[in-house]
């Protein structure tokens, strides 16, 4: 870990909670009621010791992206046209991005007024089960190979020039992709949250960081991270008893033991796997690693230097 980390600056929580703190003005009942609808175990005082301070971080990257994209315009003489600031959250399953991801959005949305903040999940450009069947990588999902990373990225450059695009939309529940797609509305700021925002097309030719002003890796132990997987599983068969739709019914007949040694193998089969080969191998791209503790408390922050 540290000599991949040579080119970055390792901030201790109790430094880095105390670089921006002045400037920040303390959240109000309703901002912390929206937090915890995203979340209730989310500590009040990890979003204001890490998360507003990484708020402020961004708020510099921002400013920096738009003089730049300003000077750029002078440089060609042509008016630059307003793109929206594009930040990538990667990390393991179950590591907790799309929670992370949840929570930038409200407090960006918070401290940018004037600004519209979206959030898209990558799992949307997996293909459906139908194409993996075919393929014969139905077991593979999440793997490099199970995702159009030339669409995600067509849709990124689209979305980089200002237009409003539709995307297909995964659902958990169905354990497929949805007929329907959604309509992506030109945001000023998009949050693109996924375990592939970090890698390349597979001819390589392609990188999707080229897309990110920011870049956000979600870090923690592979034992918490298991730890934590095996708990969502049990919380989604529980909310699938009553929903005879959901993927996850199949199993609720099942015994106590029985789920955990499915979740367990899928873990250390699939996306222990993935993790290992593909995930944590991106790391280094990101420009600021968040590594939580068993509890998901940020413990060390690593920020890019050069
Ligand atoms: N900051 C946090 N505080 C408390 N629980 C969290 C936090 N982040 C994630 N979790 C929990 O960890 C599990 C995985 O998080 P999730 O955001 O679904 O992960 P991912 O999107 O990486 O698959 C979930 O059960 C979630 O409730
Ligand atoms: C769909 C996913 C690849 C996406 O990962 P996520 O964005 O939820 O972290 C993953 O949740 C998944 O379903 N993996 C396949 C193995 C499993 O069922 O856990």
């Amino acid at each position: 870990m540290e000599t991949e980390l040579i080119n970055y600056e390792k901030i201790t929580r109790h430094i880095w909670q105390n670089l921006y703190k002045k400037t920040i003005p303390p959240l109000t009942e309703t901002e912390l009621d929206n937090i915890k609808s995203i979340n209730d175990e989310i500590s009040v005082q990890d979003v204001n010791d890490v998360y507003l301070p990484l708020v402020q971080l961004i708020r510099i990257y921002k400013k920096t992206m738009s003089d730049l994209s300003f000077s750029k315009g002078l440089f060609l003489q042509k008016i630059a046209e307003n793109q929206p600031f594009i930040i990538g959250i990667s990390g393991s399953v179950a590591v907790g991005k799309s929670t992370t991801a949840r929570l930038l959005q409200l407090l960006l949305a918070q401290s940018f007024k004037t600004s519209t903040v979206g959030l898209v999940t990558t799992d949307g450009f997996l293909y459906p089960n139908q194409i993996l069947t075919e393929q014969n990588i139905l077991h593979r999902k999440g793997f490099p190979e199970s995702y159009d990373m030339e669409s995600l990225i067509r849709f990124l450059s689209e979305i980089k020039s200002g237009k409003d695009v539709e995307i297909p939309v995964y659902s958990h529940e169905i354990y497929d992709i949805l007929p329907e797609k959604t309509l992506v509305k030109s945001p000023d700021i998009l949050i693109v949250e996924g375990i592939n925002v970090f890698q390349s097309t597979l001819n390589k030719r392609l990188y999707i960081n080229d897309f990110f002003d920011f870049s956000i890796y979600v870090d923690a132990t592979e034992t918490n991270i298991e730890r934590w997987y095996l708990e969502r599983f049990k919380t989604l068969l529980e909310l699938a008893k009553k929903d005879s739709n959901n993927y996850y019914h199949q199993f609720t007949t099942l015994s106590a033991d029985e789920v955990l040694k499915m979740a367990r193998d899928t873990w250390k089969k699939v996306n222990l796997v993935n993790l290992r080969e593909f995930i944590e191998p991106t790391r280094s791209r990101a420009e600021v690693i968040l590594h939580k503790d068993k509890r998901h408390k940020v413990d060390k922050i690593y920020l890019k230097k050069y």
